[in-house]
């Protein structure tokens, strides 16, 4: 029986580079990620993404449509009964500067150089399709390193 963990995960790409934050504890640390996080009860998972990537003193700033949802990935781990549904957003509009918090420490990476040995496994797998289309994926893991199981597939609506 398992239990669905709603998460978001925002990645930031201009033409030519993304940018990706070393997580600093918890939940996947020692690894770029893209931002996001546990989404609230009472909040939407936009109003999360939002939450999660936005300093405080800019959400007032950015207009709604600052990002769009091109992803939607399931990861299991064996011999847990909680499902991450991760929701995944692309923020291109994005013109901040972004800060180090104590999560994340961001940094831009050209993006023929994306730090794929330093992140997680599944991610040079749908990394290709972020850029151009929206996707649906299912991860199995064993631990945190081993994939034992996936699906990936294109979609043109999520
Ligand atoms: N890229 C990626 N991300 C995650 S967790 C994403 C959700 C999250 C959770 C906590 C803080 C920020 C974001 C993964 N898990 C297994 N493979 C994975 N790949």
């Amino acid at each position: 029986m398992f239990t669905n963990k709603l998460l978001t995960l925002v990645l930031v790409v201009q033409p030519g580079r993304v940018l990706l934050g070393m997580k600093k504890r918890w939940f996947g640390a020692g690894k770029w990620n893209g931002f996001g996080g546990k989404v609230q009860p009472g909040e939407t998972i936009e109003e999360a993404a939002r939450r999660l990537f936005l300093p405080e003193n800019c959400r007032r700033k950015v207009a709604s449509q600052w990002m769009h949802k091109i992803g939607n990935i399931t990861f299991e781990f064996i011999g847990e009964t909680e499902l991450l549904d991760t929701h995944v957003f692309r923020a291109d509009n994005y013109n901040g500067e972004p800060t180090e918090s104590d999560e994340m420490r961001p940094q831009w990476f050209d993006s023929d150089k994306i730090p794929f040995g330093q992140m997680w496994v599944d991610d040079i797998l749908w990394f290709p399709l972020m850029l151009q289309k929206k996707f649906f994926g299912y991860f199995k893991f064993q631990g945190h390193d081993l994939i034992i199981d996936h699906k990936l597939e294109e979609v043109e609506k999520l």
